[in-house]
């Protein structure tokens, strides 16, 4: 797995264990987790990806084959580090990196072009390691009408559904995602959306603001700063926290303009650097408390917020969350506090759908991605 933040490549070997007779009923044990950062070069060169005037085919098809290069390796990296042999792994899920990802309805003489473009060879992986790679998720849920997003909803499912307490599982990578489980749901009961940014502004705005940093380590200088409350209200107009469901976002609404955007704000009013990254560490504390008050409190009182992903290793972004969900009754824990990885949980959620597909049982939920039927997503490449 690689995500919006393109901070590096999660790779996890896991052994699955099929309870009898429950197509859907899995046991998932973590055997080894690895993660390789993105060497400085190659992440400017994915950068640039995402500014479509830059993304030329010969760019994109070249990093398309490079990064298959370096999945592969991480792949083979972490198989060792399980102390298995390639030979003994049954198949490969890679997500890929996504470099586009247009969910919106795109109407063309009759035809809806939306679209989502993840890269990393997916053959490639399949012929470096000699496993069967499963690749390209996504577009099967667009073709059947999907956002093609979020994904990760089915496997929390499986794995964290419980009957008596209604969790809310708040992935916070590059882009906030929110898996909502009520107690003793069926799968129809699952919904999931994206709520906004996760990193993605706090880490474009340390990377403008404070380099050769690329994140706020251990949210310290949003601890030193304090919220302006003018940006913080600008922030909050965005139309997408008002978005009706089901949505998904990314870059080309979060990226690099929007952060520009601030910084040109900030020149002109003279706010202190610190401030406004404490305020974007808000922001998202906000937008993921404003999502719970909107789309998820009118039907469920919820138990537990359960974070995962990079943001849960923020202390600051956690203290705001504890604050602002406080009110509300509801528990914030992260994934560590469960015994779990928080950085490890999509590379695992992405290894179990590829046990999916390679089954041939559908690996979306049509009322997560508004999808209009249920799809075995991901294509197989054979070494
Ligand atoms: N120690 C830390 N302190 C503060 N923030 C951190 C720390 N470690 C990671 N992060 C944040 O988490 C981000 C990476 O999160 P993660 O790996 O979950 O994102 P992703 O998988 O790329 O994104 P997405 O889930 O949106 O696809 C980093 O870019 C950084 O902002
Ligand atoms: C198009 C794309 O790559 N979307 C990512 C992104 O990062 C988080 C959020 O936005 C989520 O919608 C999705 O990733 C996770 C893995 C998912 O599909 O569940």
């Amino acid at each position: 797995m690689s995500g919006t933040s393109v901070d590096g490549i999660d790779a996890a070997v896991i052994q699955i264990a099929q309870r009898p007779g429950q197509e859907h009923g899995i046991e998932v044990e973590l055997l080894a987790f690895e993660n390789t950062p993105y060497p400085v070069h190659v992440r400017n060169s994915i950068f640039q990806l995402f500014d479509v005037t830059k993304a030329t085919v010969d760019k994109v098809g070249a990093m398309n084959m490079w990064l298959g290069e370096l999945y592969a390796r991480a792949a083979l990296s972490v198989i060792d580090q399980s102390g298995l042999e390639p030979s003994q792994i049954a198949a490969i899920g890679s997500h890929g990196q996504t470099i586009y990802h247009a969910p919106e309805k795109n109407m063309m003489d009759g035809y809806n072009l939306h679209c989502t473009i993840q890269i990393g060879e997916g053959a490639l992986i399949a012929n470096r390691t000699g496993i069967p790679c499963v690749s390209d998720f996504r577009v099967a849920d667009m073709a059947a009408s999907g956002q093609g997003a979020p994904l990760v909803p089915f496997t929390e499912y499986l794995l964290f559904a419980h009957p008596e307490t209604t969790s809310l599982l708040q992935n916070i990578g590059g882009i906030g995602n929110v898996t909502v489980l009520p107690a003793n749901a069926s799968p129809e009961e699952v919904y999931a959306f994206d709520t906004g940014p996760g990193n993605m502004i706090m880490d474009a705005l340390v990377s403008r603001l404070f380099p050769p940093m690329t994140m706020d380590a251990g949210g310290s200088i949003a601890a030193s700063g304090q919220v302006i409350d003018a940006l913080l209200e600008w922030m909050q107009q965005d139309e997408y926290y008002t978005l009706p469901l089901p949505k998904s976002t990314g870059r080309e609404r979060f990226g690099q303009q929007y952060a520009d955007q601030i910084v040109e704000m900030m020149k002109a009013r003279n706010w202190k650097a610190e401030d406004v990254i404490a305020t974007s560490t808000r922001l998202t504390a906000w937008s993921i408390a404003d999502s719970y008050e909107r789309y998820i409190a009118p039907q469920h009182q919820a138990h537990q917020l359960l974070i995962g992903g990079g943001g849960s290793y923020n202390p600051t972004l956690l203290r705001d969350l504890r604050q602002l969900f406080a009110p509300y009754g509801v528990q914030v824990l992260t994934q560590e506090d469960l015994g779990g990885n928080s950085d490890a949980k999509e590379a695992v959620a992405f290894a179990v759908l590829a046990y999916y597909t390679m089954k041939r049982l559908p690996n979306n939920i049509p009322q997560v991605t508004g999808a209009s039927q249920p799809a075995v997503m991901g294509k197989i490449s054979w070494p």
